[in-house]
């Protein structure tokens, strides 16, 4: 069953390209419309990039600054990597320039708020990623390592800090499958792998990563590594993370190899300084990680029940005792209602909630069996396979949807958390509430709620916000707003991330996670490993 992890067949849910019909249905337009009576639209037209459908037509109205790169470093680039692998050029530039959060898209919008690297690099292998590291230490330039540009935190925005340039260090060439060990299922894969490329490779062996955000079409296995990315199935597959038995890294310092046996007493396990670490010590070239043979079988069902609250507690039920699910994902009542699970094709009272098992025949159907036992003697309303389908088939929509919401004159963005089973309703309620007083009654904000990965001791929280767009303030509108509800998930106790990673966006917080002594212990790795500071300046590390 490889095809689930192949691009949708539908091409307009591909943000390489532009969708033939809008995303955004006449209907769905009507009721963004009536709700928010927008009176901010699109501040530029768009055209396409390599992000999503954005306005690399501010790049062309407006002439890009400079690139900063002295001609001494750009010259000793260039003997490092071949000249035709630095690259200068706006279009090339300006499709390094930021993530993928509401703010980024903002920005392509207002060419002024837009900053560009100096440069694009791009190594082929390990040894040309140490020497393009040891040329910008002596030139002094930021090094941004770039995967996909998936992030939603500012993680690859080209930050140079106090240094003299910066350049984005596209790991696009680093795309091999360097090894399948078929005996202890585990692979090791390059670093600028996709999603999509990387399980074509397996799939080809019989295997499967299965890891699956959102952003599948796009991100990249260094990516996933460096943000300790979450994925659909997580919640049975294990985050990947969880999936990384041995990694590669060039940092300044040298190269680490970390990682030996499956199990380990030999001190702390320093894999996980680089799991995490958001290119901010340096950049990871390979990664191992265990693979699954493809699954046989694959069954998702929805279900409706009578509320959040109880729906949390069935899935905590599952989640401790079994059958564990591969999925899991309960809206709350909001995110119900707007059917925003679903695009918006199974409204309804309630919530609704998505469980789904993969893996071999007897297993599903055993796992699937006893859930629907439990899940209906607690007085749940089976739905059948269509809920889950239309989920599976509208999936990978939202990033250019959320393209067409913002020409329309709103704000739109997601952001997420994760708590203790104890404390995850009182921090639903607390993040709701402190994004609807930052955004205020008259911006007609709707925050809607999901679960989507379980844990024994508790869940995460992914909450999607649209309200009216102020035309005066549309960035300090969101930053409020994005403020109060940080604040508000730190104060509940729960993590300011729980798998967006911290960027640049959440660093301002990230005492409040681990505390000053933990951040302290942080700035020592990086200069122990980067003790010229040139990676990723700004990131992770405020
Ligand atoms: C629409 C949308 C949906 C998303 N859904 C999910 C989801 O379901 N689950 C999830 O976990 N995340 C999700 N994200 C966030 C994002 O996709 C993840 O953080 C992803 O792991 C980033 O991968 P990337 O290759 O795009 O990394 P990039 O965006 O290129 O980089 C992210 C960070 O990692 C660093 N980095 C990248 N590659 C390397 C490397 N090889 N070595 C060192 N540092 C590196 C960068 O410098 C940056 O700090 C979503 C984002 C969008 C836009």
């Amino acid at each position: 069953m490889a095809d689930d992890f192949a691009l949708p067949a539908d091409p307009a849910s591909a943000w390489a390209a532009a969708p033939a019909t809008p995303l955004v249905s006449e209907q769905m337009r009507a009721l963004v419309t009536q709700i928010f009576e927008p009176t901010a639209t699109a501040t530029h037209p768009r055209s396409e990039d390599r992000h999503s459908g954005l306005a690399q037509q501010a790049q062309i109205d407006a002439p890009p600054p400079a690139s900063a790169l002295c001609s001494a470093a750009h010259a000793a680039f260039a003997a490092a990597l071949g000249p035709e692998h630095v690259r200068t050029d706006a279009s090339t530039r300006a499709a390094h320039a930021n993530g993928m959060s509401y703010l980024d898209l903002l920005r392509h919008r207002l060419p002024a708020a837009r900053a560009l690297p100096d440069a694009v690099l791009e190594p082929a292998d390990e040894g040309q990623i140490a020497a393009l590291l040891a040329v910008a230490a002596e030139h002094a330039v930021a090094v941004v390592p770039f995967g996909g540009g998936t992030s939603v935190v500012g993680g690859v925005t080209p930050a140079k800090g106090e240094l003299r340039a910066v350049v984005a260090l596209d790991l696009a060439r680093l795309d091999r499958l360097v090894e399948l060990d078929e005996v202890s299922r585990t692979a090791t894969l390059q670093a600028g792998l996709t999603g999509p490329a990387a399980d074509a490779l397996l799939a080809a062996h019989g295997f499967t990563l299965g890891h699956v955000p959102q952003s599948f079409e796009r991100a990249t296995i260094g990516g996933y590594a460096a943000t300790r990315s979450a994925g659909q199935l997580s919640t049975g597959w294990g985050r990947f993370d969880a999936l990384v038995e041995r990694l590669r890294a060039v940092t300044p310092a040298g190269t680490l190899v970390l990682g030996r046996a499956p199990g380990t007493a030999a001190g702390p396990d320093l894999k996980q300084l680089l799991l995490g670490s958001e290119g901010a010590f340096g950049v990871i070239t390979e990664v191992t990680v265990r693979v699954r043979p493809l699954p046989q079988a694959r069954r998702h069902e929805g279900w409706r029940v009578e509320s959040f609250a109880a729906g949390a507690a069935l899935l905590r039920r599952l989640a401790q005792d079994g059958p564990r699910p591969d999925l899991a994902r309960l809206s709350d009542e909001t995110e119900t209602a707007m059917g925003f699970a679903t695009g918006g094709e199974q409204g309804g009272e309630g919530c609704l909630l998505l469980v789904g098992w993969e893996g071999g025949e007897a297993d599903v159907n055993g796992r699937a069996l006893a859930t629907a036992a439990l899940l209906q003697a607690a007085g749940a309303h089976p739905l059948g396979e269509p809920a889950a389908a239309s989920w599976r088939s509208g999936r990978f929509r939202a990033p250019r949807m959320r393209d067409e919401l913002i020409d329309l004159g709103v704000a739109v963005e997601t952001l997420e958390t994760a708590a203790s089973w104890r404390d995850l309703e009182r921090v639903h309620a607390a993040v709701g509430e402190a994004l609807r007083d930052a955004l205020g009654e008259q911006m007609r904000p709707v925050v809607a709620c999901h679960v989507s990965h379980l844990y024994a001791a508790g869940a995460s929280l992914y909450f999607s916000v649209i309200a009216r767009r102020d035309p005066a303030d549309p960035v300090g509108q969101w930053q409020r707003a994005k403020h109060a509800a940080t604040d508000a998930m730190a104060a509940a106790g729960a993590t300011i991330t729980h798998h967006h990673a911290v960027g640049a966006d959440h660093a301002p917080w990230l005492a409040a996670e681990v505390g000053e002594e933990g951040v302290a212990l942080l700035r020592a790795v990086k200069a122990q490993l980067d003790p010229a500071g040139i990676m990723n300046p700004g990131k992770l590390l405020a």
